[in-house]
């Protein structure tokens, strides 16, 4: 029997059965994953600060399966099955600290309290320590796939204890995507393993559509293709290696005409990207790491340059630009080359991201699994794409790869789009078009590659300076040279 009705909330609580799961924050996501549960056959209890959220999700959606609305923290703790397993799903930061202190108020030692949220995953291991001490178990949940993911089956990476996981996984891996009936929900590993690597996936969505909106603007400016016309190349792009959401949803962005008049909508919306944070933390925990995610960093910094709008409006006037128009001979042989360019450059992002989740991990101890990883993120997520199976296959043949860039089939994919991904940011240069993003994973590729860096010189200045010594390629040990005597080399 469905409890959905409002008409007495009453009669609602006293004919309740007890719920299996609670959720509380009832906007966007938090609403779509009770009725994603709900839906799945489990008996929701649903709570939202403001409680008018909590009755329209009854009122629209109460027939979906079996909720069980409440008031207040108190009484959603009241009607749930012991031990309790609760989702929060509020705005990240002081909120979720809010919620929780008031959820530790009225929980017991055994309880089960998962963060749902975008939670930096520093704070995750804070909540996770204060909460052990209650002997209440909190699990940091990394979510991806936006509102209809929530509802649907979105990406889940879930942290906290092995313990926790056996009461919630089943739970999480009934609600999540299914890529040929493997759902895309793993135990990430303990603590905030799930949110570190939701905000890794954070940082590659963000590069994966600067390098895509990069392709978009040189197609545009270059060959002086409609948005109308793009949407059909980007539509064929993703029949191919490219297939993913963000290419289709691309397709879909530039195909749509703006609702007051009849140019296209991408005209219409301001040019200044916005950015909640996990794109930016990414890139800040990626310089504590050492692990260098050129690609997303500057995804990263395009969305600020974007922003900075006064800044843009005085450079525009002064600044100059090309003096010489750039001609293609061939334009079909120019897309090729730019869809090309943004297969290699997508490697370059999402090897960077592996490399960091792999950092991480060793950082932390967390022992995550990349290939794990590569599968949970075929389906339901932001950035599912069709060569994450290729990632999986790579991860799983060989856990220990040192790089996705060195794997055969990525090593031979993207040595095959280097010519053209040249000529795409040498054309980009000429043209004065900026490509950040396939300029800063080519240089990772060439940083790769090369036998020799300039590093060794760097090493020399350093040495010259400030006697930070410098080690040789033809013997062990470090070494400082005498610079302002003799310049005799003594070990340091
Ligand atoms: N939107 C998206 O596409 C995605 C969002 N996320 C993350 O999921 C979480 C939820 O996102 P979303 O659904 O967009 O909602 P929002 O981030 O917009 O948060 C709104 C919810 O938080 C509640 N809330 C805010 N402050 C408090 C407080 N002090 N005490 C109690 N409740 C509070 C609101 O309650 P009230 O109604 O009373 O204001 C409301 O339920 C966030 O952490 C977000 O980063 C993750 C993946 C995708
Ligand atoms: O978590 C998400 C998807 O996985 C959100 O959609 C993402 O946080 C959006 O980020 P931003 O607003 O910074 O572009």
């Amino acid at each position: 029997m469905t409890e959905t009705t409002t008409e007495s909330t009453e009669t609602t609580k006293t004919q309740a059965p007890l719920a299996d799961i609670g959720v509380t924050g009832l906007a966007t996501m938090g609403r779509n994953l009770a009725r994603n549960l709900a839906r799945n056959g489990h008996v929701v209890a649903v709570h939202n600060r403001t409680q008018a959220r909590t009755d329209a999700l009854i009122a629209e959606h109460g027939s979906e399966g079996t909720f069980v609305p409440t008031s207040s923290l108190r009484e959603l703790a009241a009607v749930l099955k012991r031990p309790r397993t609760v989702i929060v799903m509020v705005q990240a930061g002081a909120p979720t600290d809010e919620v929780l202190d008031q959820l530790a108020e009225v929980l017991e030692p055994g309880d089960i309290v998962v963060d749902g949220g975008n939670a930096h995953f520093i704070d995750t291991r804070r909540r996770e320590s204060t909460l052990r001490e209650r002997g209440i178990h909190f699990v940091g949940v990394g979510i991806s796939g936006g509102e209809e993911g929530a509802l649907n089956g979105p990406s889940i990476m879930p942290g906290g204890t092995p313990e926790a996981y056996q009461t919630l996984g089943p739970i999480l891996e009934s609600i999540a995507a299914k890529v040929d009936g493997t759902p895309c929900c793993t135990h990430v590993g303990p603590d905030g393993a799930g949110h570190f690597v939701k905000m890794v996936h954070n940082g590659i969505e963000y590069a994966d559509m600067q390098l895509i909106a990069e392709s978009y603007d040189l197609l545009r400016t270059v060959l002086g293709k409609t948005p109308a016309e793009l949407a059909e190349i980007f539509r064929g792009w993703n029949e191919g290696d490219l297939e993913s959401f963000l290419i289709e949803i691309t397709a879909e962005v530039l195909a749509t005409k703006d609702p007051r008049g009849d140019q296209p909508l991408v005209d219409v919306i301001l040019d200044q990207a916005e950015q909640k944070g996990t794109g930016r933390w990414t890139v800040q925990i990626a310089l504590d790491l050492g692990s260098p995610v050129s690609g997303i960093a500057e995804a990263v910094f395009a969305r600020s340059l974007s922003a900075h709008a006064a800044q843009r409006a005085a450079a525009r006037e002064l600044l100059a630009g090309p003096t010489e128009a750039v001609s293609i001979d061939d334009p079909d042989t120019f897309v090729g080359d730019v869809r090309r360019a943004l297969y290699a450059s997508k490697v370059v992002a999402y090897a960077q991201g592996f490399d960091m989740i792999r950092a991480g991990s060793q950082l932390y101890d967390w022992n995550i699994d990349l290939g794990k990883i590569a599968t949970i993120w075929r389906g339901g997520c932001i950035i599912r794409a069709r060569f994450l199976d290729r990632i999986r296959e790579a991860y799983e043949k060989r856990p220990d790869l040192p790089s996705l860039m060195v794997d055969p089939y990525f090593a031979k994919a993207v040595s095959e789009g280097q010519a053209s991904w040249r000529r795409v940011v040498s054309v980009a240069a000429a043209a004065g078009v900026p490509v950040p993003g396939f300029s800063a994973t080519l240089a990772f590729y060439d940083g790769l590659r090369r036998d020799r860096l300039p590093a060794a010189l760097i090493q020399g200045m350093r040495d010259l300076f400030g006697a930070h010594t410098y080690r040789r390629i033809d013997a062990d040990g470090t070494f400082h040279l005498d610079w302002s005597g003799d310049r005799s080399e003594r070990e340091a």
